[in-house]
């Protein structure tokens, strides 16, 4: 007991000594505490406003492959672009979340969201996924449609728009496409006299549509355009649809040991010396154009656009780009594809819903027939003024848009697109074909009817999401005008010259409109029809 009070009385002597001691030490580490409580402010629960949106809705996913096996079932259609479309109603209707292999895609099926996609967040969307086969065959990024945004691809996407693909140089090749669609009526008539009769439109409309483009590009190169043509065939096979090799990136060994990486490698070999031999060609044709201007002799070169890429290699301060032989082989091969099954397609796809439609055939004939008939030939500065066959190839772009899904793009950064988060990386699928038959924008939308955009101002020009078969913003179509053209001439023409029949006793309506799938939609079965000479 003494003991304890011994022990209370030293401490309380030792304590209040310290206590006076330290006052103003304790008196500034409690008015600190207390002034920290005061001002300390908890962070906020997330509210529902700040909170990070949802991922896009989507259908439930496997370990490994993700939702392929719901894109590779069938269902009834084996075509990727109206698979989406199935999907996407049962699981995202503006955007859904695809998992694919390794990689998350995210597929835009309304206007409203093609619109986020590529206006209001176009900058964030503008990239290209990196993908397999045009890497390889375009010998890195040298192309245009898949180079990634960036420098590279601003500068050429210029020289496209401004030099290879404007409107002057599209009217510049008015003769080239006039030449071939004359050939065409020619060999038309030609078949006409024939005992059946019976012409394979499908093929005898490629023809026509990669000659013109690839006039436009290299001239006339002896025995050089047909050994192209069959190389860039095979290449445009690959270029289309998913490829294992892009959705499982990782496996590397994949493509190679499946042989797809030797095959795309000797597709470009074989593409790449066809077009060396071209380039060397058009090269000493313009040196000695030179010389002989130079000697004095007027001798004025036609300017293909191969021409004009070597014009820039020549005179690289022009842009801000060094424009390399190996580039000029990527673009002119890149353009060659994008240009000639595109418009073919869009013509056989417009022929056969005129097929099955006489009453539109009719219409389009009579306007066509009434605006050149004293002139005996359809010109296509007169063609302007053509309102219904101007429907009529708007209705086969929304129902059959060469290029159902787009491109695909790749976002840049993270954003919200609908409500849903989109983080930077994924890729994004716009299914243009699905847009183009939103019943919610288009009355009978499976039904083929031009007479829907008479006095109408719904436009491909990328301002009107409801119809984006050339895309909109920053990647869309920069040939748009040079593949119209086309189109639209070799309509009038087929018109003008020629009624049309199905063989046998084949009755319209049951034409069989299968698509196959490519780097563009085609007919699975080649469009057989008869031509039958307006005037003899
Ligand atoms: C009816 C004919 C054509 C159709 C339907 C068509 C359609 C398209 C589509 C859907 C795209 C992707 C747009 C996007 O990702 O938003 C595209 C891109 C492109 N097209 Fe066309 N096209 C046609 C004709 C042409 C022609 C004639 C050329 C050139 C000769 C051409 C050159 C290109 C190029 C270079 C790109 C890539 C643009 C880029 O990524 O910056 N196209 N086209």
């Amino acid at each position: 007991m003494e003991a304890s009070s011994h022990q209370h009385n030293s401490s309380s002597t030792f304590f209040l000594p310290w206590l006076i001691s330290n006052l103003p030490l304790l008196l500034l580490t409690f008015t600190t505490i207390l002034f920290l409580l005061k001002h300390y402010k908890r962070p906020k629960k997330p509210t529902t406003t700040t909170a990070l949106p949802p991922p896009p809705p989507g259908p439930r996913k496997l370990p490994i492959i993700g939702n392929l096996h719901q894109l590779a079932l069938n269902g009834g259609h084996s075509h990727p672009h109206r698979r989406l479309a199935e999907l996407a109603r049962r699981h995202g209707p503006d955007v859904m979340h695809l998992q694919l292999g390794q990689l998350s895609h995210v597929i835009i099926s309304t206007p409203e969201a093609a619109k986020q996609v590529m206006k209001t967040h176009d900058f964030a969307f503008a990239s290209r996924p990196f993908l397999l086969a045009p890497s390889v065959l375009y010998g890195g990024c040298n192309d245009v449609a898949f180079a990634p945004y960036g420098h590279h691809w601003r500068q050429l996407r210029k020289i496209c728009t401004l030099e290879l693909l404007s409107t002057k140089r599209v009217q510049s090749f008015r003769w080239i496409r006039g030449q071939e669609v004359d050939k065409l009526v020619l060999d038309l008539r030609r078949a006409s006299a024939d005992a059946s009769g019976v012409v394979d439109l499908s093929r005898m409309v490629e023809k026509l549509s990669a000659a013109v483009i690839s006039r436009a590009l290299f001239g006339t190169i002896r025995g050089l355009n047909q050994a192209f043509l069959t190389v860039a065939d095979n290449i445009s096979d690959v270029l289309s649809g998913f490829r294992m090799s892009d959705l499982y990136p990782s496996l590397t060994f994949l493509p190679v040991l499946s042989g797809f990486e030797g095959k795309l490698k000797s597709m470009r070999e074989g593409a790449s010396s066809i077009l060396d031999a071209i380039i060397d060609e058009r090269r000493s044709k313009r040196s000695s154009s030179r010389s002989s201007r130079e000697g004095g002799e007027e001798e004025e070169e036609e300017d293909y656009l191969v021409d004009v890429l070597l014009k820039i290699q020549e005179n690289p301060d022009q842009v801000g780009l060094t424009v390399t032989t190996e580039i000029i082989k990527a673009v002119t091969l890149e353009l060659f594809l994008a240009g000639g099954h595109t418009s073919a397609n869009l013509i056989e796809w417009t022929m056969s819903e005129m097929m099955k439609q006489p009453r539109v055939m009719q219409k389009a004939q009579d306007e066509v027939r009434q605006a050149f008939d004293e002139k005996g030939d359809v010109d296509e500065v007169g063609l302007h003024g053509l309102e219904y066959l101007d429907c009529v190839v708007k209705e086969g772009l929304r129902l059959h848009p060469p290029g159902p899904l787009l491109l695909p793009r790749e976002s840049r950064e993270d954003a919200k697109l609908c409500g849903y988060m989109v983080p930077v990386g994924t890729k994004v699928v716009v299914n243009a074909w699905a847009i183009g038959r939103d019943p919610r924008y288009w009355s009978d939308a499976e039904e083929f009817y031009p007479e829907r955009f008479v006095d109408c101002s719904i436009d491909y020009k990328g301002n009107d999401f409801q119809f984006v078969p050339f895309g909109a913003g920053r990647r869309m179509c920069p040939g748009y005008g040079f593949g119209i053209e086309v189109v639209k001439l070799t309509l009038a023409n087929l018109l003008f010259h020629f009624s049309w029949r199905l063989p046998g006793d084949s009755r319209p309506e049951s034409l069989d409109m299968t698509e196959t799938v490519g780097a563009s939609i085609a007919r699975k079965y080649p469009l057989r029809v008869i031509p039958v000479p307006y005037r003899p």
